[in-house]
């Protein structure tokens, strides 16, 4: 597994159209394979810039949008059509604004009364449902997972020392007492997040900072749970100058 990519940008505007322009450029290749492109949406108003930055593209067109399938790696446990989950905030910048097929449209459940855990093992069965002979840990082998980064390192809602970091049969998991509200959520477990043949980090912001460098230098996943997820084919660091502020010379520097 090769070592992660760091790829800086001026500023958070600057990511953003970048990460648009690689997303859009990653689904045609991978469309050009004939294969329906797998897609882990993340959430956050990192990735809600960039969403937006896809739906203005006019490159957008280059991509057979019903031949996309979205997944989430997280979401916030609550009903229906809250503004503050994360399928409202991807259907808002993107979704709603390209031809998406719904059936291929995979959010995670909102909480219509149920424990979380049932919601959790429903996303189980759906991504197991997805998954072929050669899949492994019961999802589907994602074609590009997107992850942004709390200031405590966490990913997806997998947060530093919780229970959750701990679990490695179920692809999802419920969540609860998170640190950045809402408390309760549902999240892709490490097995899960691990199984994409690209990662990308998408990271703006000098409060990020501190968590990209330690998860760059070698901190444990409990700490630092985005170190706790690589790429199977590779892992980019997509980052605002801010957010690299704190990354070492030695690993910034291109490689000679
Ligand atoms: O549900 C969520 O909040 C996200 O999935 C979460 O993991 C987010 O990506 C990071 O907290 C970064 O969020 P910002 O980009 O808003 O800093």
């Amino acid at each position: 597994m090769s070592s992660p990519s760091i790829l800086v940008n001026r500023d958070a505007e600057g990511l953003a159209h970048a990460v648009a322009a690689r997303l859009i450029t990653r689904l045609v290749d991978v469309q050009s394979s004939g294969k329906v492109a797998q897609v882990v949406l993340t959430g956050g108003r990192v990735a809600a810039v960039v969403y937006r930055a896809v739906a203005e593209s006019p490159a957008r067109s280059a991509i057979d949008w019903r031949r996309v399938e979205f997944w989430w790696g997280d979401e916030r446990f609550l009903p229906e059509g809250d503004p503050e989950r994360n399928e409202t905030q991807a259907w808002d910048a993107l979704l709603s604004h390209v031809d998406v097929d719904p059936a291929l449209v995979h959010p995670m459940p909102a909480d219509t009364g149920q424990a979380p855990e049932a919601a959790a093992e429903e996303y189980v069965a759906t991504l197991a449902a997805a998954a072929g002979s050669g899949d492994r840990d019961g999802v589907p082998t994602f074609d590009v997972l997107m992850l942004g980064v709390g200031p405590d390192g966490h990913v997806a809602s997998l947060f530093p020392e919780h229970a959750a970091l701990h679990e490695v049969e179920r692809s999802s998991v419920a969540v609860h007492g998170a640190p950045k509200p809402p408390p309760t959520r549902i999240s892709l477990s490490f097995p899960a997040l691990n199984r994409a043949h690209e990662v990308w980090f998408v990271v703006a912001g000098d409060d990020k900072a501190k968590a990209v460098r330690l998860a760059l230098s070698g901190a444990g996943p409990r700490h630092i749970p985005a170190a706790g997820v690589k790429g199977l084919n590779r892992t980019l660091w997509l980052l605002d100058e801010a957010a690299a502020t704190d990354i070492p010379h030695e690993i910034r520097a291109p490689r000679t």
